[in-house]
């Protein structure tokens, strides 16, 4: 029997460049990840996403595009980890570090992969193409994929 937890992450990705935060605590630290969390009480999902992304980068959004949703499992956990992914075309502020993560700009033939979420170099693609897609992990640990699908949609 599995719970799940909801999460927002959105990546802001301009014609040649994407900005990614590194994460300098609690789970994935150490990892470059677009920017998100956890809802709060009686936000919709989207709010959280422009939420989590102004506290985690002092960027605010207007649009935010429904890209993806990824599942998460965890061997040996009951939780699943349900991640709504959003793209932002647009913004206005100046990327600035928070205390939860460090936020630099990428040009999209050199994303850090090697120091991302394993999973990020199979769905990240899809994202730059502005292609839906619906995807679920099976994670033994941080590191190792044990399983997973990915398939593209028409509508998210
Ligand atoms: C579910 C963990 C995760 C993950 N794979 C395991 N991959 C990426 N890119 N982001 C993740 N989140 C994004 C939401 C906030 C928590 C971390």
């Amino acid at each position: 029997m599995f719970t799940s937890k909801l999460l927002t992450l959105v990546l802001v990705v301009q014609p040649e460049r994407i900005l990614l935060g590194m994460k300098k605590r609690g789970f994935g630290a150490g990892l470059w990840n677009g920017f998100g969390g956890k809802l709060q009480e009686g936000e919709t999902i989207e709010e959280a996403a422009k939420r989590e992304l102004w506290e985690e980068s002092g960027l605010t959004v207007g649009a935010l595009q429904k890209i993806g949703n990824i599942k998460f499992e965890f061997v040996g956990s009951t939780e699943l980890l349900d991640v709504h992914i959003f793209r932002a075309d647009e913004f206005k502020g100046e990327p600035t570090e928070s205390e939860e993560m460090r936020p630099e700009w990428f040009s999209l033939d050199k994303i850090p992969y090697d120091s991302m979420w394993p999973d990020d170099y199979i769905w990240l693609p899809l994202l730059l193409q502005k292609k839906k897609f619906l995807a679920y992990f099976k994670f033994e640990g941080h590191d190792k994929i044990v399983d997973y699908t990915l398939e593209e949609v028409e509508d998210i």
